[in-house]
């Protein structure tokens, strides 16, 4: 769809410059550098972190970032927040029909509302899931997450994201992934947008492993784009907000922050296409952990218990046989987010629609809904099935993921949907093996 250049690659060291030799040589901190940039770094990761961990860039940029004015509390952003709610949370599995397109003009940091979450960004461990809906662009704008990296995933219209590291635009089935601090802003390149934010507190996003898979598959790394570099040498009155401990706040800047000419490193943004997914099944039989559908995750500090993975289930080919070939009926110490980018998801033949949400938590029974079940218990699988038309994903973590009260008191939360599974017949006869 665009004409914006990209580098290619995951978690490797990337370089780029908008102007011939704007990049020092031979050193990260000239004492004078070329073009009379200031060079800053910007860390995303402990200086000490292990190499294969390591997350930092280089920034040689007309000002740095610290030539801003103090900030103040905004109040204009509410719905955004990390109020999760406290007390109990509900045994009811949950689940959410599209959120309405804004009727005001509402720009992306205007237009996210916190839909669950867990942790805390002072912890540096968490996440906060949020749903945007935006028609229009930030104007004269900028801002940056200091509580965490954020997954941008497009349901509906195209996004361009003016970040300090270059230019990403994504569609519907792409994903964006903005580090850490990184300021930018998010332009509108349809009437209007609406999708899914993750806001990841903990490690950053990274590939999983690949063990017995091999060398290849799943997310390959080629795949991952990451812009170049790009500039804007603006001055005027522009506003910064910035989010720092689920707070929001604003400063007066008197010229663009995007003004970095030139980069190197591996703290960047990057962006991703869905459909890209090397996606690895069963060939025999029984239908596999949704692990294998791993696209990112952020590990905790518990080997193999991540504070968030996101999983997808693209189209793709069933071949196992004498199997229930769907998701099956489960109950998980871990919590599932899910939203559905387009199409129909294979476990739920119906009420759970694109723009939609919904949240099985730590132990919520759940599974192929009674159409679903029944369709496949009685299928002809002798031969192969092709599901084409979907792309959904998964939002999985260790912890609870709590509600907000603002999902709670929402009118698209759906008051039936136990019913998916009150359908379900007894097929028991003992006399039947
Ligand atoms: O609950 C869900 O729909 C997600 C899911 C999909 C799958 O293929 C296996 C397990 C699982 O939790
Ligand atoms: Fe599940």
């Amino acid at each position: 769809m665009s004409t914006l250049h990209y580098q290619t690659g995951f978690g490797n060291h990337l370089a780029t410059e908008a102007l011939p030799g704007a990049l020092p040589v031979g050193r990260n901190s000239p004492q004078v550098c070329p073009y009379g940039l200031y060079a800053e770094q910007l860390s995303g990761t402990a200086f000490t972190a292990p190499r294969a961990d390591n997350r930092r860039s280089w920034l040689y940029r007309i000002r740095p970032a610290a030539a801003q004015q103090p900030f103040e509390p905004c109040e204009d952003i509410t719905d955004w927040n990390n109020a999760f709610g406290d007390g109990p949370v509900t045994p009811n599995q949950l689940r959410w029909d599209p959120q309405p397109v804004p009727t005001q003009p509402t720009d992306f940091i205007h237009g996210i509302r916190t839909w669950a979450g867990h942790g805390s960004p002072d912890e540096h461990a968490g996440v906060s899931i949020n749903l945007y809906a935006a028609n229009r662009s930030m104007q004269d704008s900028y801002f940056y997450n200091a509580d965490g990296e954020m997954l941008i995933v497009p349901q509906e219209g195209r996004l361009r994201l003016a970040t300090e590291l270059g230019l990403i635009d994504i569609e519907p089935c792409e994903i964006a992934v903005i580090p850490r601090g990184v300021r930018f802003r998010v332009l509108l390149l349809d009437s209007s947008a609406r999708g899914y934010l993750l806001e990841n507190f903990g490690a950053p996003l990274r590939l999983p492993e690949l063990g017995p898979i091999g060398s290849n598959g799943l997310a390959n790394a080629r795949d991952f784009q990451t812009p170049v570099a790009w500039y804007e040498d603006i001055d005027g009155d522009f506003t910064l907000y910035a989010k720092f401990t689920g707070g929001f706040w604003l400063a007066r800047i008197d010229h663009s922050p995007l003004d970095v000419v030139a980069w190197h490193g591996t703290h960047a943004p990057y962006k991703y296409d869905l459909r890209r997914f090397n996606t690895i099944g069963s060939v025999s039989y029984d239908h596999p952990d949704p692990c294998i559908y791993t696209v990112l995750t952020s590990p905790s500090d518990t080997p193999g218990t991540a504070n968030v993975d996101l999983a997808i289930f693209p189209p793709r080919v069933l071949a196992a046989e004498n199997t229930f070939r769907p998701p099956w009926f489960h109950r998980n110490v871990a919590s599932e987010f899910m939203g559905l980018i387009q199409g129909v998801y294979d476990a739920k033949a119906e009420g759970f629609s694109p723009g939609g949400a919904s949240l099985h938590n730590c132990m919520m029974p759940h599974g192929p809904d009674t159409e679903t079940f029944e369709k496949a218990s009685k299928a002809d699988i002798s031969q192969a099935q092709y599901i084409r038309n979907t792309m959904a994903f998964m939002f999985e973590t260790r912890r609870v993921i709590r509600p907000s009260p603002m999902a709670l008191a929402s009118s698209t939360l759906q008051s039936n949907y136990h019913q998916a599974w009150q359908g379900l017949k007894k097929h028991f006869n003992p006399a039947k093996a």
